[in-house]
C-alpha cells in the first residue's frame, strides 16, 4: 500500500461501490469476454466454452474480490497463482496487460455513470487504478520466476549436453589417434607408433638404467608367396604374424608392422636370451600354420652404459636380421 500510495480513507471510498459492481458484475464480464473473444490469439488461448464458463466464474469473483477490501493472503496467492498459470499455459504478459486494461474500463465506465459529478469519482478511479497496480506486481512477480526456473532448466539441459558431448568428442579422439597408430591389416601398432614408443621406452631404459630388447623380423621370400599364391594369402600370412605377435607378448612389450612384411617387437626389460626364447615360441606357432615358409628375426638389446638412438637400434637389428637371412630356413641372430 505504502508503495503504490494506496491510504485507507481512498480505499473506502472505492470499497463502498461493492454492491454497485455486484448488480452489474454480470454485465460487465459479458461484455469484457465479447472484447477479449474477438481477438483471435485470446480464442485460440480459451479453446472451449467450459473453459470460458469457468473463466467467467474465476473473473467474476476477482471483480468482486477487489472491492471487498480484503488484500490477504488468500487474495495474494490467487494472484501469484495467476501468474504462474499465465506463464504455463502461455498467456503473454501483454494480454494479460490488456485484459487488465479491459476490466478496468469497463469498470470505470459503470463508475462514471453511476456517480457523474460527484468529486469521490476520481479518488475511486486511481484508487482502482492503484490496486490493479498492486495485482499486476503480484502477477509479474510469479510469472518472471517462472521464467527464470525454465531459463535454469534450459541452462541445465545444455550444460548436461555439453558435458556429455565433450566426453564423446573427447572418446572419439582417442579413438581416431589409435587408429593412426594401429596397421590396418594386421591391428598391431604401425611404424610411426613403433617410432614414438622406442623413442620413448629408450629414454626410459636411459633414465632407470635398465636394457630393452628389439626385435627385428621378416618373412622369407615373401614376394614369392605372393607372387605364386596370391596377394590374398600375402595378406593372410601377414595378419597371422599380427596374431601371433599379439598372443605371445606380455601386454607391456610392444608389436609393430614396421612396413611390408617387415615386424618389430619392443621389449623393455628385456634381456637378449628372454627375447631369443620369446623369438622361438614365434617361430614355433608360426611354423604351426605355415610348416613352408620361415622367418629371418635379429636381435639387439640396448644398455644403459652405452645409449644408442632409435635409429642406430633399428639399424642393428636390421643388420642382424640380414646376418639369418644367410641360413636357410627360420633363423635368430642376436
Ligand atoms: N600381401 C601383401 N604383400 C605386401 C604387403 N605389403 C608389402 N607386401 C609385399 O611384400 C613383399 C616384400 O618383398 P621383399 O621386401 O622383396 O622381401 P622378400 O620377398 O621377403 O625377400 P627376403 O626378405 O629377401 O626374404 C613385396 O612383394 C611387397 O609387395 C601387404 O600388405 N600385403
Amino acid at each position: 500500500m505504502d508503495l503504490l500510495y494506496l491510504d485507507q480513507k481512498s480505499l473506502n471510498i472505492l470499497l463502498k461501490q461493492k454492491p454497485l459492481i455486484e448488480m452489474h458484475v454480470d454485465d460487465i464480464l459479458d461484455d469484457f469476454y465479447k472484447i477479449q473473444t474477438a481477438l483471435d490469439e485470446v480464442n485460440i488461448l480459451i479453446g472451449d466454452s467450459e473453459t470460458l464458463r469457468r473463466l467467467k466464474i474465476a473473473q467474476r469473483q476477482y471483480v468482486i474480490e477487489l472491492f471487498a477490501g480484503e488484500f490477504d493472503s488468500t487474495y495474494i496467492n490467487n494472484r501469484l497463482r495467476i501468474g504462474l498459470v499465465h506463464k504455463r499455459i502461455g498467456v503473454e504478459p501483454r494480454l494479460y496487460l490488456a485484459a487488465i486494461r479491459t476490466i478496468k474500463e469497463l469498470i470505470v465506465k459503470i463508475l462514471v455513470k453511476e456517480h457523474k459529478g460527484n468529486n469521490e469519482l476520481n479518488v475511486m478511479i486511481s484508487t482502482l487504478d492503484k490496486v490493479f497496480h498492486f495485482d499486476i506486481t503480484l502477477v509479474f512477480d510469479t510469472y518472471i520466476d517462472g521464467l527464470i526456473k525454465e531459463i535454469t532448466i534450459a541452462k541445465d539441459r545444455v550444460e548436461t549436453y555439453a558435458e556429455s558431448l565433450e566426453l564423446k568428442v573427447a572418446e572419439r579422439t582417442s579413438q581416431l589417434q589409435e587408429l593412426t597408430r594401429r596397421d590396418p591389416l594386421t591391428n598391431i601398432y604401425n611404424h610411426r607408433a613403433m617410432q614414438d614408443f622406442l623413442k620413448r621406452e629408450l629414454t626410459l631404459a636411459c633414465r632407470k638404467k635398465t636394457i630393452l630388447s628389439l626385435v627385428y623380423f621378416d618373412v622369407d621370400h615373401f614376394k614369392t608367396i605372393n607372387d605364386k599364391e596370391g596377394h590374398l594369402r600375402g595378406d593372410e600370412v601377414l595378419k597371422s604374424i599380427g596374431n601371433i605377435l599379439h598372443t605371445t607378448v606380455r601386454e607391456t612389450d610392444l608389436s609393430c608392422r614396421y612396413g611390408g612384411d617387415e615386424f618389430c617387437l619392443l621389449l623393455p626389460e628385456c634381456s637378449l636370451k628372454v627375447a631369443e626364447s620369446i623369438c622361438e615360441k614365434i617361430i614355433k606357432k608360426f611354423q604351426k600354420i605355415y610348416p613352408d615358409y620361415s622367418l629371418s628375426i635379429g636381435i639387439v638389446q640396448s644398455c644403459p652404459e652405452e645409449p644408442v638412438d632409435c635409429k642406430k637400434l633399428v639399424q642393428l637389428a636390421d643388420d642382424k636380421m640380414y646376418e639369418a637371412k644367410q641360413t636357410p630356413g627360420n633363423c635368430v641372430k642376436s
